[in-house]
């Protein structure tokens, strides 16, 4: 098997560790490029493990550090920082693939830019395509770029397209955990804490996208993705709950035949299979499944009343242009503000759905106007947690 080489953005968060545990089983791959935000201490270390030959630190204050620490070590590794050092880590000559890794829209402009220069893509940072689809879709096809999806789903997704021709996928089937609060009544969901919005049922995952799983709203990030990467109308998308997460998504197609996809719930599992992509690789150290210790497998449909935030993604979707971009910034500050104790949980979707009421629409936006509205959409989304 030939060496793959990766640049990987978000090295130090849920998904990065992750990817590194993989390659850390596997000589055939090669580590060029990492990235963090802060958390110098945990790149130092991984700098170490995989001797990357560049890495970015969002922080300066915190690459300077590291930058000393390098060189009080011996250590050759160039280390970059900001928006300028997370695209040269993204755009690494010697990069085959780049995961995408880290949360937010930050992501984008790197992303981009990988595309641009050829990278395949594994895509782990939904906001991404959430806030700039059409326009990364039409980028990565105009490079002749595949998009791998790393996001379970749309992992489950792709693989159970294989072999099928488009034309016959009659709806895609998104699985959703229904979170921690799955089974809560409207008053329930007035006190929740953050430590139980942060306990998710079944995934260990970074602490963003743990509260968009607690409000719905992972799933209507997904949908959106979901929607981008497939190229499928909206009506062709259906969610369900399936508290198990056994079932991370299904295909259903003209014929009635449904095809899903199942494993533990473990992301090295689709990390992996973004990696080998189009091949695949034994991975004995992921825990596999033990269908005579499975005793049951429950679905029911999303309870859009009680989780506002899945529909406000529907309509974000349905109006289109720069709409879903507000959605995922407004979704950004509402987290933040909630895992800062600003707002409560119930006031996540009220908070979204004033932004997106304010927003005069643009279809078909450039990148530029992309990027203005998302920061018109954190000012304004802001000024609302500061009133609250
Ligand atoms: N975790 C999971 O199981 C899944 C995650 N995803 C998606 O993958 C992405 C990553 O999620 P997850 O790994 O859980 O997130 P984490 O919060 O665990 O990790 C985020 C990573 O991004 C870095 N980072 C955070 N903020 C910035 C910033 N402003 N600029 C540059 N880097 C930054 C962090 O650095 P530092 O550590 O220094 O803060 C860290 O390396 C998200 O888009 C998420 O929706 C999708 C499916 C499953
Ligand atoms: C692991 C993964 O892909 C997450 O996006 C997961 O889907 C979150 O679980 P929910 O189904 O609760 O949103
Ligand atoms: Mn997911």
């Amino acid at each position: 098997m030939r060496t793959r080489k990766i640049a990987l953005l978000g090295s130090t968060g849920s998904i990065g560790t992750q990817t590194l545990d993989v390659v850390s089983h596997d000589e055939h791959i090669e580590v060029v490029g990492l990235s963090a935000h802060r958390n110098i201490d945990l790149l130092e270390e991984q700098i170490k493990k995989y001797h990357p030959k560049v890495v970015c630190v969002m922080d300066e204050t915190k690459a300077q550090e590291l930058s000393r620490r390098m060189a009080s070590q011996n250590l050759a590794v160039e280390v970059t920082c900001g928006m300028e050092g997370l695209i040269a880590v993204a755009t690494l000559e010697e990069a085959e693939v780049v995961v995408t890794a880290v949360v937010g829209m930050i992501g984008l402009l790197p992303t981009l830019e990988a595309i641009k220069k050829g990278k395949i893509i594994a895509l782990a940072n939904k906001e991404t395509l959430v806030t700039a689809g059409d326009l990364v879709m039409e980028t990565a096809k105009a490079y002749n770029v595949p998009i791998l999806p790393v996001d379970s789903e749309h992992s489950a997704i792709f693989q159970c397209l294989r072999g099928n021709s488009h034309q016959t996928v009659s709806r895609l089937i998104l699985t959703a955990s229904g979170g921690p609060f799955r089974d809560y009544t409207k008053d329930m969901l007035q006190n929740v804490t953050v430590e139980a919005a942060l306990k998710h049922p079944n995934w260990s995952m970074g602490s963003k996208i743990t509260i968009d799983s607690a409000s719905l709203m992972n799933k209507g990030l997904e949908v959106i993705e979901a929607k981008h990467l497939f190229d499928v109308s909206l009506s062709q998308i259906d969610v369900v709950v399936h508290k198990e997460s056994i079932i991370h998504s299904m295909v259903e197609y003209i014929d009635g035949s449904t095809i899903a996809q199942l494993g533990m719930p473990d992301m090295r599992h689709p990390i992996a299979y973004a990696l080998y992509y189009p091949e695949r690789t034994m991975t004995s150290y992921i825990p596999k499944l033990d269908f005579t210790k499975m005793s049951n497998l429950s679905f029911e449909a999303p309870k859009k009343d009680l989780f506002p935030c899945l529909q406000l993604a529907y309509d974000a979707l349905e109006i289109g242009g720069t709409m879903p971009a507000v959605l995922n910034a407004a979704n950004e500050v509402a987290v933040e503000a909630f895992l800062q104790r600003e707002i409560s949980f119930l006031q996540i979707p009220e908070m979204i759905h004033e932004v997106m009421n304010r927003h005069i629409c643009i279809s078909k936006p450039s990148l530029e106007e992309i990027l203005e509205i998302d920061k018109w959409a954190r000012v304004y989304s802001r000024q609302e947690v500061a009133k609250l």
